[in-house]
């Protein structure tokens, strides 16, 4: 089977090439390094360097290759940048999935697995948000992988094209080896900000909020690990290859982290003092943010593998203290 993974550069996108290609899979990955990293690419996956928004480039790709199927990760994921230039996030992610899903019915490719989010919820009336939660979300970055998945909808009915939406909520952790992980300039993702932290590289951590309605007034999130999201994908591509109809996961732990519990268990991996200090909120973000994963667990018999956090952080500190410089020689 070959497949081609979008953005299989960044940081989601690298460990689920990586694993795919551990279990024999052939694999062609495209991105335009805008935030991701050559080096993050196992070097068995044939790599063409383009924008997913380019019609000729990607349409060249299809011709080149015999693809079987997709798994989408391309596109800009940040809710605090996404409510400054939401205008962005609408073109990237929404536009680019226009290509896509036009390039892959052109060219008779049939499965998609591809990234949503726990920001589609929003502020969710019931926790843990099941796969029925109403999604409402509270920031542009939620709002534009909420219409991927009703742009992806039509597609099945119209051209019969099948697909999985992944609605991950926060990813952590690194490729337990220390040989690839997150790497984002600016780095705005809390547990990576943590370990600059507890390394030295910055002085302090800032904590977005301490009056939310939440166990210690900071925002609460659901983790899950970098390997069992790839792996997630690999069930994801399988249950498609069965003939199963198009679905969305939620993929979670259903444990719900504050932010300032986040801190308590990476000054326990790390043994550093880690300072932080409340600053305010930080705009488009929800509360708290907590997965019934129930649904991927029965339906695709998906089993994470790492379940607590202390176990989470190590493999990302792994990877911060073997490159200090994320990728950057
Ligand atoms: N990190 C998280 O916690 C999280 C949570 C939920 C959903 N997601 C989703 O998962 C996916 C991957 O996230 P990530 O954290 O690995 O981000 P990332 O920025 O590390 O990876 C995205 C990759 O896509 C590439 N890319 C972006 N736009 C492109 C385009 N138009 N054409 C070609 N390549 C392009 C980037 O260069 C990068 O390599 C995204 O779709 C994101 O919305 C991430
Ligand atoms: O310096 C920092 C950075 C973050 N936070 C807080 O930490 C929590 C987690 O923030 P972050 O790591 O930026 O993740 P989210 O904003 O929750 O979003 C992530 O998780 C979402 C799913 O829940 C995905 O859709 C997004 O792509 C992904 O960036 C939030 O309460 C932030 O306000 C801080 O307090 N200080």
């Amino acid at each position: 089977m070959t497949i081609l993974v979008t953005g299989g550069a960044g940081y989601i996108g690298s460990h689920t090439t990586d694993r795919l290609i551990e279990q024999g899979t052939d694999v062609i990955v495209v991105d335009n390094l805008l935030t991701g990293h050559r080096a993050a690419i196992n070097p068995k996956a044939r790599f063409y360097e383009g924008d997913v928004r380019d019609r000729d480039f990607l349409e060249g790709v299809f011709t080149k290759e015999k693809i079987d199927g997709v798994v989408h990760f391309a596109a800009n994921s940040l809710v605090g940048e996404s409510m400054k230039d939401p205008l962005k996030y609408f073109d990237n992610n929404d536009y680019g999935f226009i290509v896509l899903l036009e390039t892959m019915v052109k060219f008779d490719v049939k499965k998609l697995v591809f990234s949503s989010t726990a920001a589609t919820y929003g502020e969710a009336k019931e926790i843990p948000i099941t796969e029925t939660t109403p999604q409402v979300p509270t920031n542009p970055y939620g709002e534009s992988k909420l219409t991927m998945e009703k742009f992806a909808h039509w597609a099945d009915v119209a051209h019969d094209l099948k697909w999985v939406a992944l609605r991950y909520f926060n990813v952590a952790g690194a490729k337990s080896d220390g040989s690839i992980g997150e790497d984002h300039h600016p780095e705005t993702h809390l547990i990576p900000i943590v370990l600059q932290v507890a390394s030295g590289k910055r002085e302090k951590l800032q904590i977005f909020g301490g009056d939310y309605a939440t166990k210690d007034g900071t925002n609460v999130r659901d983790y899950v690990h970098v390997i069992d999201l790839a792996d997630a994908h690999i069930e994801a591509l399988n249950y498609l290859s069965e003939g199963n109809d198009s679905s969305a996961f939620n993929l979670g732990s259903a444990n719900g982290f504050s932010n300032l519990e986040i801190v308590e268990a990476a000054r326990k991996v790390t043994k550093q003092p880690i300072p932080y200090e409340i600053a305010d909120r930080r705009p488009g973000d929800p509360s708290t943010l907590v997965a019934s994963s129930e649904k991927a667990r029965e339906v695709l018999g998906w089993k994470p593998n790492y379940d607590d956090m202390e176990s989470i952080i190590a493999t990302a500190w792994t990877w911060t203290q073997q490159h200090p410089n994320g990728y950057e020689k």
